[in-house]
């Protein structure tokens, strides 16, 4: 079952007398449960794309499909309510409320959305039972980005975007975030993507998408995606 679709969505800046095409004529299609990759170089328009499956930009031209709703065409109102509803965001910085505890920040985003799931279980779900009561301050760089993915599974999201999910985390770190990741994905069914400038982690994925210069340069399915564990980079 498909479960985004995008179709020739294109995103043009116009700065001055020039125009830059950050997507440009993308089109590809996710099924439901896959746990997608987007990989490409700094500037090919991965944000960009992300930014416009999350609800919080859109495309210049083109259709975003996501659950059969076309997103290109929805007004402010209905992108506010799309992202609550539907999607988790994890971001490399992780973007914690710094005064917030570890379940504050997860509380708060369980507070917003209709099917939350219960944030003390996936606290739990993610290794930090313990660390509940910590202020971001006093976590490592991976327990924050637990927290941060912890909020994001909390909302019990149908997509999980993350954008460089370990760009700010030690090798061993990074993987074991992919590792939850992967493992959420799969178990959950859920359809996670995760934007990255690292090629060495597509074997994780069931799918993956490389853009180029805006524009999708491959599209490739994995049949048998590859445990993070048994990946090196
Ligand atoms: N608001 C904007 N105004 C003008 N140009 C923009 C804007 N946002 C992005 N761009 C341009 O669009 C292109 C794609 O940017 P994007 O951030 O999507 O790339 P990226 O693949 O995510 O790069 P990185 O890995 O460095 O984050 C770049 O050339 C960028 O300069």
């Amino acid at each position: 079952m498909t479960y985004i679709k995008v179709r020739d969505s294109s995103k043009i800046y116009q700065t001055g007398d020039e125009e830059v095409r950050a997507n440009d004529a993308i089109s590809f299609e996710i099924k439901k449960g896959e746990l997608t990759i987007i990989v490409g170089a700094s500037g090919a328009g991965k944000s960009t794309l992300l930014n416009i499956l999350g609800g919080m930009d859109k495309p210049t031209k083109g259709d975003v499909i996501i659950n059969g709703k076309n997103i290109a065409n929805y007004n402010t109102r209905k992108l506010t309510t799309y992202r609550r509803r539907s999607v988790g965001f994890v971001f490399q910085f992780y973007n914690l409320v710094p005064n917030l505890t570890a379940l504050e920040n997860v509380e708060l985003a369980s507070q917003i959305a209709p099917d939350a799931l219960n944030p003390e279980e996936v606290l739990k779900d993610v290794g930090l039972a313990s660390r509940a009561q910590n202020f971001p301050a006093q976590l490592s760089g991976g327990e924050q980005q637990r927290v941060a993915i912890a909020r994001a599974i909390a909302k019990n999201p149908e997509l999980l975007l993350c954008d460089e999910p370990t760009g700010a985390l030690d090798y061993h770190t990074g993987k074991s975030i992919l590792k939850l990741l992967q493992d959420f994905s799969h178990q959950q069914q859920k359809n996670v993507i995760i934007v990255t400038h690292n090629g060495m982690i597509k074997p994780m994925a069931d799918h993956v998408i490389e853009l180029f210069d805006g524009k999708v340069k491959a599209d490739v399915r994995n049949a048998n995606p590859t445990s993070v564990e048994q990946i090196e980079w």
